[in-house]
């Protein structure tokens, strides 16, 4: 076991060893952390401790440092509120999609919050359970924290060393400004992922047999879990009905242009709509080629064994750190494209350093 220095300090207690309550299990063991679990299904707890999350709690366990709440978001708060009680010298977390409806819940109870710093990790997979679960899940993920001023430090300090220990990357913002901010990135995704391929189901044999890399790459997550999506949606219903409103105006308002494309203006409309995705996509960090981030050089690499493995090689002699990768190549065409995102500070360094190598650049 690969067991690196961990930051978390003290014993970490999963409640909800499905998916993600799994995958914060697996990952903290690999830093040699004290896992127990806990579940309201007993096969999912033995799941989870023989896939090495952790092992069951007993009765002669201190309390944990840390209790990591990981159960639906419906029950988030009864869970949370359950686990402050029965630990009252504990840190607890939540990891719930949503982060307004629990915190208010728990409000409304009068409960005392000090200890309770809400929490999601934006990593996920398409299917829930401990059989899914993965230590890498967080890896270089965001992962927001909501802490208000009366946190105290150690308890956020606790709650960040797991999120670190995990390899994601911390993100403070408010309850409210997340769930703005998932009702965007990851809710109205989901139910236009989910509405289009909905969409899929009368068509006939023949015209699904045609579908490509865009259709799956637009409906990828429609396969998830409907139980689970009702209680996030329902959760973030504010947000997201926001967002659906304007992309039925924007849904209208293109069909509109569309069908009379000849008709003054029409054709710019749409133009403008579909420029305006161009525009939105490069926002996307990570996507290729786009990051504000990160410049993209674009390698000419002749088609012979061993181009690329140079080309990597001699970045890495100059001291150049690649950020992304992307090889074009068109079957039988004697050239390729290696497309690399650098540190724009860099860029100019790595362009006069291939030159000087021999390499030609875009
Ligand atoms: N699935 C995903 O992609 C992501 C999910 N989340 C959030 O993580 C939380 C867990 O989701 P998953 O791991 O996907 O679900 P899951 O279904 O894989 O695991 C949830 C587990 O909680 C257990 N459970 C339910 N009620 C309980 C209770 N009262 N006490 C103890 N255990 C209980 C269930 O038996 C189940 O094993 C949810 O709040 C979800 O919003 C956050 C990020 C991504
Ligand atoms: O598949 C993806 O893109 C995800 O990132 C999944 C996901 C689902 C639910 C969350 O609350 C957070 C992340």
């Amino acid at each position: 076991m690969n067991e690196l220095q961990a930051r978390t300090r003290g014993s970490v207690h999963v409640i909800g060893a499905g998916l993600l309550g799994a995958s914060v299990g697996l990952g903290l063991r690999e830093r040699g952390v004290d896992v127990t679990l806990e579940d309201l299904s007993p096969t999912t707890v033995a799941l989870a401790a023989d896939y090495g999350a952790g092992r069951v709690r007993t009765a002669d366990d201190p309390a944990p440092a840390l209790v990591v709440v990981a159960t639906p978001p419906d029950v988030t708060a009864d869970v949370v509120e359950r686990a402050l009680a029965e630990f009252p010298g504990s840190v607890v977390t939540d990891v719930a999609s949503v982060k307004l409806a629990p915190f208010l819940e728990l409000a409304s109870r009068g409960i005392d919050l000090t200890n309770y710093v809400g929490s999601h990790p934006m990593a996920g997979r398409e299917r829930g359970g401990a059989i899914m679960a993965r230590a890498d899940l967080f890896t270089a993920r965001p992962w927001v924290v909501c802490r208000d001023h009366e946190t105290p430090a150690e308890a956020l300090a606790l709650v960040e060393a797991v999120a670190l220990d995990l390899g994601a990357v911390l993100i403070e913002m408010t309850p409210e400004e997340h769930d703005r901010s998932v009702g965007l990135v990851s809710h109205l995704p989901q139910v236009v992922s989910s509405l289009l391929a909905a969409r899929l189901v009368p068509a006939t044999e023949q015209a699904i047999g045609l579908a490509g890399a865009g259709l799956r790459d637009t409906t990828r997550i429609a396969s998830s879990d409907p139980e689970l999506w009702v209680q996030i949606l329902g959760a973030n219903r504010e947000p997201v009905v926001e967002l659906l409103d304007a992309l039925a105006v924007d849904i209208a308002a293109f069909a509109e242009a569309l069908r009379d494309p000849t008709r003054s203006g029409a054709k710019r409309r749409i133009a403008d709509l579909l420029s305006a995705g161009n525009r939105g996509v490069e926002r996307i960090p990570g996507k290729h080629g786009s990051s504000e981030r990160f410049t993209t050089l674009t390698v000419l690499v002749d088609d012979r064994p061993g181009q690329i493995a140079r080309l990597l090689t001699e970045l890495g002699e100059l001291g150049i750190n690649m950020e992304d990768l992307r090889l074009e190549h068109s079957p039988g065409a004697q050239i390729g494209f290696a497309e690399i995102a650098v540190l724009p500070e860099v860029a100019e360094r790595a362009i006069e350093g291939l030159a000087e190598r021999g390499w030609r650049t875009l």
